[in-house]
């Protein structure tokens, strides 16, 4: 996709610069490692200097981090540098203006979820494909800035997709292993805290909301699919939600728009027993809208969703609002009711088992 529209320009660039230097609050190692990296690719193109040996810890993060972005053109790392800039900014998370859609416009701060917008569609990418696009702490984050993003840009529709061969695996398993014992109450509160914040960016965004699934979905991503407007599937699609499995309980109010959907039985064999549907068994249930051949799949796809980009945006808006509003209310008691219980859930001993007998399987214990 081609960059239509904001294209930082070297005053913006040297704005974010300086824009920096007043920080009050130091955003952390990570925030500045990306950092490091964008304005080099910025300034100097793709990192093309030796690799620091494994004991010069901080040469090699930064080499790592520049590395990381390969062939980003020069023009995008200024913009997603001076995003990230204005992300750090406080005056940027209450700014209420409406930002027009770019084309390649990425969110700030990482690779794993990438923003573009063309054709009137601003797409939401899953960009993890060697962890089956596990959605990591950062990531639920970056999607919840991209759909506030989203819901003021010029496009007329919103779409999710994976790339790779999963749409994706759902909640990245490692947030919870990788904590330290004595933080794992507070780990819990805190993912509970996002969750909540993260479904409802899902239940208020104002747009249609399209779901274009290209292959297996786990967990979260499947969970959601209720608050998408459309929801189209590869046939190598599958749905799973193997919550009891994990000693976990559903999320995304699939509690509430489940059995709405399918009936109460249908939603209890796939959120109680966690059974896993084909994309053409999911489509029988009212879960997903259509399914394609893989073969056409995405050209199918991308064919009409354009077309439908092009009717009149307030229409669309409307008429989303229209099918929607009633619910709104029901469905964010439902949330925060669903996000106590998993918090408690994620400190049962149910939960730690699982947890640990993912991390076992994984290093072959
Ligand atoms: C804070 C908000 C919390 C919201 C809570 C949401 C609840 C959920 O979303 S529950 C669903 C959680 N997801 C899972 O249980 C899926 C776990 N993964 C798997 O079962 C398998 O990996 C797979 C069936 C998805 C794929 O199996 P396959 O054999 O084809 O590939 P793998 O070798 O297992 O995977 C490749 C690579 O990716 C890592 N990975 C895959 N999924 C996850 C994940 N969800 N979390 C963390 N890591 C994941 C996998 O470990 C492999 O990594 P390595 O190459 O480093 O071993």
């Amino acid at each position: 996709m081609s960059r239509t529209a904001m294209r930082a320009s070297e005053k913006d660039f040297e704005n974010a610069r300086n824009q920096l230097k007043l920080l009050m609050k130091d955003p952390g190692n990570e925030v500045k490692l990306k950092l490091y990296a964008l304005y080099k690719q910025a300034t100097e193109g793709p990192c093309n200097t030796p690799k620091p040996s494994m004991l010069d810890f901080i040469n090699k993060a930064k080499w790592d981090a520049w590395n990381a972005l390969g062939s980003l053109p020069k023009e995008t790392a200024r913009q997603n540098y001076v995003d990230l800039v204005s992300s750090l900014s406080p005056s940027s998370e209450s700014s209420s203006q409406v930002k027009p859609a770019a084309a390649n416009e990425k969110q700030p701060g990482s690779e794993n979820i990438i923003v573009t917008s063309q054709d009137g569609i601003t797409k939401i990418m899953f960009n993890r494909p060697t962890k089956k696009n596990a959605i990591t702490t950062s990531m639920y984050k970056e999607i919840i800035h991209a759909l506030k993003a989203a819901s003021t840009d010029n496009s007329a529709i919103t779409v999710f997709t994976g790339n790779g061969d999963y749409y994706s695996s759902g909640n990245d398993l490692t947030n919870f292993t990788d904590v330290p014992p004595n933080s794992i109450e507070e780990t819990a509160k805190n993912a509970s805290i996002l969750l909540r914040e993260f479904v409802d960016a899902f239940i208020d965004f104002p747009k249609p909301l399209v779901a274009v699934i290209n292959g297996p979905a786990v967990g979260i991503v499947v969970t959601l699919l209720g608050l998408f407007d459309v929801v189209y599937a590869s046939d190598k699609a599958t749905f799973h939600t193997p919550f009891s499995e994990l000693g976990q309980s559903p999320e995304g109010c699939a509690s509430y728009t489940f059995p709405k959907i399918m009936g109460p039985a249908k939603a209890a064999e796939m959120l109680i027993f966690g059974k896993k549907l084909t994309a053409g068994e999911a489509c029988a249930r009212g879960l997903v809208t259509e399914v394609f051949p893989e073969s056409t799949f995405q050209k199918e796809v991308w064919t009409r969703l354009k077309a439908y980009a092009k009717l009149p945006t307030n229409s669309l808006r409307i008429s989303k609002e229209l099918i929607r509003s009633n619910e709104k209310e029901k469905l964010h008691a439902v949330n925060a009711e669903e996000c106590t219980v998993l918090q408690g859930r994620w400190l049962s001993e149910e939960c730690m088992n699982a947890l640990m007998n993912f991390v076992s399987r994984k290093s072959k214990l």
